[in-house]
């Protein structure tokens, strides 16, 4: 593979672009097959097992007492399983599901519409619930607590609050950002999931579980190749699973094996360790021009072609995670796994070691 590639990356190619392969977020596509392929009760949700076991007890103990069930927040990068979560607590309860976010409630109003409108042990799931506005926040504190709300009818000095008993409702709130969350929001959940992110091992159960549901023949080398590369995402896993079937079916018999996940992965630009084209261009940047940093983050996405926020928001945060690129005071620097993962050598030890003192020097 040609790690040195410099040419732009062309409009649908845009690495930072929507259609990455490698984003957490959800593309059209994966919005219409997720349906299809979402573990629909607890035993079939792969991994998260504290999670799993707590919310076990949690829902078991509600559907025991006759009750309806804390409300619950889950936090958790995109990709992770919160809305599948939120389904299965549903179905768990046997209860409807009513879906809506916070970005979707603009007014206090639209709120109280919602909520008014739910029955009896109903699951309303809030996605993105660090995005609501104040004023709806500030109903939702009420309602959380005494299943209650205060519908103001009328402006100004004559304005007055009709209250409205609501039946009791389990909220579960999803947000990528639990730290966003204004800490009387957070104590309001009886339970908090904080979701992880997977392990090869549990990449690899959930690629096979939905080879079987998309009738993909795949052997087990074959899928821990897509697991490995797959940043411990379940969405990631699904997406590059459907990428190598293509492959499969276009260039071979259609069986996924380890050699053809890999070549699939290759033309694909998903290296083995699940970095694509603009993460190793940030890399290879921050190692042969600057010699593994300290460089500034301007300084590195002008030498990439790409936005500063791009290469800060979208490639930097995986490299970090991985081990391969630091944020200090003085620029991002390059640890040793980057050197060893682009197979270079760092400059000290080209040098016997003298002279430069680099901040993982031998
Ligand atoms: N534990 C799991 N087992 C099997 N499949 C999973 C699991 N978690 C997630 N998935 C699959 O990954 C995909 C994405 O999951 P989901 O939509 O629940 O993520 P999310 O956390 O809600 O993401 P976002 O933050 O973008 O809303 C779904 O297709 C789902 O089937
Ligand atoms: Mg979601």
């Amino acid at each position: 593979m040609n790690w040195d590639d410099t040419a732009p990356p062309t409009e649908d190619t845009a690495p930072g672009g929507p259609d990455r392969l490698v984003g957490a977020d959800a593309d059209g596509e994966d919005t219409a097959v997720e349906a299809a392929l979402r573990p629909k009760d607890l035993a079939e949700f792969v991994g998260q097992e504290r999670v799993r076991e707590q919310l076990d007890l949690v829902l078991r103990a509600a559907r025991a007492r006759g009750a309806t069930a804390d409300h619950v927040l889950l936090s958790g990068a995109p990709g992770l399983g919160k809305t599948t979560l939120s389904m299965i607590i549903a179905a768990e309860m046997g209860a409807p599901i009513r879906i809506t976010s916070g970005p979707a409630i603009q007014h206090a109003g639209d709120l109280a519409a919602i909520l008014s409108s739910l029955q009896e042990g109903e699951v309303l799931f809030l996605d993105e619930i660090h995005r609501m506005s104040r004023p709806a926040e500030e109903m939702l504190y009420m309602a959380m607590e005494d299943f209650r709300v205060d519908v103001i009818v009328g402006k100004g000095p004559g304005a007055t609050a009709i209250p409205l008993e609501l039946p009791p409702f389990t909220l579960v709130g999803a947000t990528t950002r639990a730290g966003l969350l204004p800490p009387p929001l957070r104590d309001r959940f009886g339970f908090t999931a904080h979701m992880e992110f997977y392990a090869p091992a549990e990449l690899q159960r959930v690629i096979h579980r939905s080879a079987g549901l998309l009738d993909v023949e795949i052997e087990g080398d074959g899928a821990a190749e897509i697991a490995g590369r797959s940043r411990g995402t379940p969405r990631i896993a699904n997406r590059l699973l459907r990428r190598v079937r293509d492959y499969a079916q276009v260039k071979a018999d259609g069986l996924i094996t380890r050699e053809i996940a890999s070549q699939a992965l290759a033309v694909y630009e998903v290296d083995a360790r699940g970095l694509d084209r603009l993460d190793r261009a940030v890399l290879t940047a921050l190692l042969k021009l600057f010699g593994g940093g300290p460089v500034g983050l301007s300084t590195l996405a002008v030498a990439v072609g790409e936005e500063r926020e791009t290469v800060e928001e979208v490639a930097e945060p995986f490299l970090v995670r991985e081990g391969l690129l630091a944020r200090t005071p003085r620029g991002r620097i390059a640890t040793p796994a980057a050197w060893a993962h682009l197979g270079l050598v760092p400059p000290q030890q080209q040098s016997g070691g003298s002279g430069q003192q680099g901040l993982f020097g031998p």
